[in-house]
């Protein structure tokens, strides 16, 4: 069986809140619900899936704890490891960096071998740029809890059935 580690890095608490809906949907203890700033080799060791969230802040910049977070998550070898990227951001404020910290997380790690699962189609956001979108698809869940609340539920809930199908 997959064994799942969810971390989250999170400023106000609308990721970590995102982190914790997502694992109750992949009936992930919380116990295996991290904040990234207590990353470590040993922890990334214990899983076989890692779900990854972030939100975006400056001006489409990685949440602030995922710096050192990815530098650790770089020393582990991820290559029989599944990766799940999620993310929250403004797609109003910030159009153009709609969620870009789920990209930064992308390129940080698409070198590493890891098996990215849970893309989504952009059908249904509205934004104008988003280094998220690789091949015409967000690399992962983007939410917008600032605009879009209302869609959080139901967005989370279909990622997580995709992903749960990817990681079979
Ligand atoms: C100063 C500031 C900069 C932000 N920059 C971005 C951005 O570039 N792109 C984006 O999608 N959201 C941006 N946001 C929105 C946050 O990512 C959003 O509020 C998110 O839900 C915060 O999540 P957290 O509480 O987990 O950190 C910004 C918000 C603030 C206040």
């Amino acid at each position: 069986m997959n064994k799942i580690g969810v971390f989250y890095g999170s400023t106000t608490g609308t990721t970590e809140d995102v982190a914790r809906q997502i694992a109750e949907k992949l009936n992930v203890p919380s116990g295996h619900i991290y904040d990234v700033s207590k990353i470590t080799e040993d922890l990334i060791r214990e899983y076989d899936v890692l779900v990854l969230g972030t939100s975006t802040w400056g001006v489409g910049e990685l949440q602030d704890d995922w710096y050192d977070g990815v530098k650790i998550l770089k020393q582990c070898d991820l290559s029989h490891k599944y990766v799940a990227l999620f993310g929250c951001g403004d797609s109003d404020s910030y159009c153009d960096t709609f969620c870009d910290g789920i990209g930064i997380l992308y390129e940080e790690l698409k070198d590493t071998n890891c098996k990215f699962c849970g893309t989504t189609d952009t059908t249904g956001y509205t934004f104008d740029s988003s280094i998220a979108v690789v091949n015409g698809k967000f690399i992962g869940l983007p939410i917008d809890e600032v605009n879009e609340d209302s869609k959080t539920a139901e967005r989370i809930s279909k990622w997580v059935e995709q992903v749960k199908l990817e990681i079979s």
